[in-house]
């Protein structure tokens, strides 16, 4: 960030002489011209080279002063990072501490007044300003977990933490019963509990030495060893959205039932719960070449999932997953803005939720911004306004609160169902990375006290942490992703992201090889721009001018039942010739 000066140029006042000469050559010959005498020479050469010493020796200090200076501000930059740092690591501590804090009620819900809140009612105004009151809306939903009227109405809250390991997919806990019957139809399917043991060790590259050289550039397209990376790519991670799917089945069964409300309020559950996996998750997925896809057959899970990268420039993915009554759609295309210390990622792109019924869901992703890129740990955070748009009665606002350096409770967001006329029928609050509950009515708005708080219900709950740990944070459902199950090799097309050799080699911890077939497949990547210019197509998406967003044309699971995938070009098999760019 400052300019480094090397030692051999902080010369002292000491070596002044050594350092510079003084030539009076010229004085002595023009004054010789004169007729000067030599004593009067050698006095005026003497007078010259001391006032010019005197000139060399403030030069001297000056540039001193300087260095000194870089050095207290380089100092201080480190102190203020760590400081920050602390600050976070002390929040995060405090707020994992449930239970530990008892405090009055009154003191409790002290943060979340109530009068602020009426912003909730405005009609909804996509131009309108929603940073200036986000600061004194939020109350502390660490403190209303930890009271005691929550505890005794959640004393389940806790008990999946002692549960077996396959319940974990469905918790019931806190659950309406009419709910559990809800999925349990699933068949089982075995998947990976872990990752494989990584067969070399991996070597330690600050992100700073890579990124202090990319300075200016897109740091989407800088290209990063393989260590930066996890072992999933874009594609994959997009099904990561539908970890809790059993969240739009519930919001099916509700709507199904006539109870619109709970429905919405599932869907809204769903729409946070999708930033759970990102807590912890410091590595960057790999970009997909063009025309990559991935697919996921979850019957467990009663639904099925397809992705395909459909645009290069800008890089856009799409993905459709039709699970049993209901159908999910995407597509997205990140904006990121590099501001030094940290990138500010601004999704594109609208999500898409049909249920069999027609009721229909339409919201868009919230910022994300990924800080301590030159010092300290990596980590991000998701903020701003979530709109779920429904085609019937009801819409939701979710508001994620902006982390500040010493917030105590990170990671708030807070929200509000309102039905045509705009009046609020439901509240919502949580975490994103831990739970969402709900309260009826509107339990912030004007004049309401918080009291109802302890009536709240749990709408979802994030999993548990995997049994076997990995070096990139995945959660249980991230693990299975990229695992090759049994006969599923022989089914998929050879453009699945589970076929891209850096990636299987990363997986592996084979770190060098994966390096190598990186740059390789990045050497390849070069020619996707030509690919697009000159026409190129995705296979199983098209773009709907009406909406201007990439749509599944189908035929993908068909291709998959007959194995026939003509026109699937072998994106990671070695360039033909002919294709070679040579400039
Ligand atoms: C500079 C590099 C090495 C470090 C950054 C790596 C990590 C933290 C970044 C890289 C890509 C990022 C993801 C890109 C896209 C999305 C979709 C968005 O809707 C939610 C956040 C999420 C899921 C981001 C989370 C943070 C992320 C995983």
């Amino acid at each position: 960030m400052f300019p480094r000066m090397s030692t051999s140029e902080m010369v002292g006042p000491g070596d002044t002489a050594a350092a510079v000469a003084v030539s009076t050559e010229r004085l002595r010959l023009r004054l010789q011209q004169e007729g000067v005498s030599e004593a009067a020479i050698a006095d005026s050469e003497r007078i010259v080279r001391t006032e010019f010493e005197v000139l060399h020796k403030q030069l001297m200090l000056l540039k001193q002063k300087q260095t000194l200076l870089l050095d207290t501000l380089r100092q201080l930059e480190t102190e203020k990072v760590d400081l920050e740092n602390t600050l976070v690591d002390e929040s995060q501590r405090q707020s994992k501490e449930y239970g530990s804090t008892s405090r009055s009620k009154n003191e409790k819900y002290s943060e979340g007044s109530a009068s602020e809140s009426d912003d909730y009612n405005e009609p909804q105004d996509p131009a309108e300003d929603e940073t200036d009151d986000d600061e004194n809306i939020y109350f502390d939903t660490r403190d209303f977990l930890s009271s005691s009227s929550f505890k005794s109405s959640g004393s389940d809250f806790q008990r999946s933490e002692a549960g077996s390991d396959d319940e974990d997919d469905y918790p019931m806990d806190g659950i309406d019963t009419s709910m559990k019957s809800v999925g349990i139809s699933y068949p089982y399917v075995r998947r990976r509990k872990k990752l494989p043991d990584p067969v070399e060790k991996e070597k330690g590259v600050s992100l700073w030495s890579m990124i202090k050289d990319n300075i200016g550039k897109d740091l989407t397209k800088v290209c990063l060893p393989v260590y930066f990376n996890e072992p999933l790519s874009s594609l994959q991670k997009c099904f990561e959205d539908l970890e809790y799917s059993y969240l739009i089945d519930r919001a099916y069964e509700w709507g199904k039932r006539g109870n619109s409300l709970m429905r919405i309020l599932s869907v809204a559950a769903f729409a946070v719960s999708g930033y759970a996996s990102t807590d912890g998750r410091s590595c960057k997925p790999f970009n997909p070449l063009l025309g990559e896809t991935y697919e996921a057959d979850y019957p467990d899970k009663g639904l099925r999932f397809f992705s395909e990268k459909v645009s290069h420039h800008p890089m856009v993915v799409a993905c459709h997953c039709e699970g049993t009554g209901w159908r999910f759609w995407a597509d997205s295309n990140l904006k990121s803005k590099f501001w030094g210390r940290s990138i500010q990622l601004d999704p594109v792109g609208v999500l898409t939720l049909e249920f069999e019924d027609g009721e229909v869901f339409q919201w868009s992703k919230v910022t994300t911004s990924i800080y301590n890129l030159i010092l300290g740990k990596l980590y991000c955070d998701h903020y701003g306004t979530m709109r779920i748009q429904g085609n019937n009665e009801y819409s939701c606002k979710l508001k994620f609160k902006e982390q500040s350096i010493i917030d105590r409770n990170p990671h708030q967001v807070q929200g509000v169902v309102q039905d045509r006329s705009g009046r609020t029928v439901a509240t919502l609050f949580g975490k994103w990375d831990e739970s969402m509950h709900y309260v009826m009515g509107d339990c912030f708005g004007k004049g309401k006290g918080s009291e109802n708080l302890s009536e709240a219900h749990l709408l979802w709950k994030r999993s548990r942490p995997p049994k076997f740990p990995t070096r990139y944070n995945f959660t249980r459902f991230a693990i299975t992703l990229n695992e090759l199950t049994p006969g599923l090799k022989e089914k998929l097309p050879p453009t699945d992201s589970r076929l891209r050799p850096d990636q299987r080699c990363l997986e592996n911890g084979e770190y060098e090889r994966a390096n190598a077939e990186k740059l390789r497949l990045e050497q390849r990547q070069r020619q996707a721009r030509k690919m697009q210019e000159s026409g190129w197509k995705p296979r199983w998406f098209a773009k709907d001018k009406a909406t201007d967003t990439y749509r599944y044309i189908g035929g993908y699971w068909e291709s998959r039942e007959k194995g026939s995938w003509e026109g699937c070009p072998d994106i990671f098999g070695q360039v033909p010739n002919d294709l070679m760019i040579t400039d």
